[in-house]
């Protein structure tokens, strides 16, 4: 039996020894020039900076919107997470889609994420409430990843509101770890640039994993989201970085460039684990 989205990550972080996770936000603007004529250019340069960073990854996370926006770029994705499964079979693919609606339109949904596209998990936005998120926690083989303190300067509009007397994005933390989490399937996304509001969550939810997009391009504080975000064994952490290890080099050399990239990022974060 195929082992779960939480199993495998677990299995990842402990033997590979890395909390990072590298985002896969293919821009077609920034390619190398090798690509400028290769028709197959999304799928090509993703399968090349996953193939020279996957050593250090404990996820990958391909963003659904820098596929979708182009003709054939659906297939391109589908075809980019067979080959993650099929050649790095151990490192877990989260599908970034923010995924939210009614029951009905949900369970597409969940079957586009995880039957399409083979996605071992994917991100998810709480706002309708559990009845939107059952068809994925129903699926309790694969996670599911909920937007709970985004790493956006908008974040504080409506996650930061007074909700009795509590802000908004700690009744989400404390619902979903006591309440939605029932197969242990769910993680929650939580911003590198808000690193307090980081600590004041992992207090709430215990050892539940966290997707930390925001370091890098974002400006995040490294230490101090591995600091405040870490579990009491040094894990718990998906950090996510995208256009710093994509555009690392945007020269004929940028596999290596990016796999630096990951390996120094990857170097950092161990650094403050313990
Ligand atoms: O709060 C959030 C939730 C998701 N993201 C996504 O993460 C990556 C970040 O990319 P960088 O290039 O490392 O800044 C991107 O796919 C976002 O859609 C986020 O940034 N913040």
């Amino acid at each position: 039996m195929p082992s779960s989205f939480m199993q495998k990550l677990r299995d990842r972080w402990q033997q590979a020894d890395t909390l990072l996770c590298v985002g896969l936000d293919p821009d077609p603007a920034k390619f190398p020039d090798a690509f400028v004529a290769d028709e197959d250019a999304l799928f090509a340069f993703c399968r090349d900076i996953a193939d020279a960073t996957a050593e250090y990854a404990c996820a990958f996370k391909p963003q659904i919107a820098y596929f979708a926006a182009h003709n054939g770029g659906e297939a391109a994705l589908q075809r980019l997470i067979a080959h993650l499964n099929a050649t790095h079979p151990d490192v877990p693919v989260i599908l970034d889609a923010k995924r939210g609606d009614i029951g009905s339109t949900a369970g597409q949904y969940a079957v586009e994420a995880f039957d399409r596209f083979g996605a071992d998990a994917v991100t998810l936005n709480p706002y309708m409430g559990h009845d939107s998120a059952a068809p994925f926690l129903q699926r309790n083989d694969r996670g599911c990843i909920f937007l709970c303190h985004t790493s956006n300067p908008g974040a504080r509009d409506f996650q930061e509101l007074p909700v009795d007397g509590a802000p908004l994005y700690q009744h989400i933390a404390r619902t979903i770890a006591e309440e939605w989490n029932v197969d242990g399937n769910c993680a929650l996304v939580v911003g590198a640039t808000f690193p307090e509001e980081l600590k004041v969550i992992r207090a709430i939810i215990g050892d539940m994993p966290l997707l930390i997009p925001g370091v890098g391009a974002q400006g995040g504080d490294v230490e101090a989201v591995v600091r405040n975000g870490r579990t009491a064994d040094g894990t718990g952490l998906m950090v996510n970085s995208s256009r710093g290890i994509l555009y690392a080099s945007m020269d004929a050399d940028y596999a290596d460039a990016a796999a630096n990239a990951a390996r120094s990022l990857r170097d950092e974060i161990n650094r403050y684990r313990n």
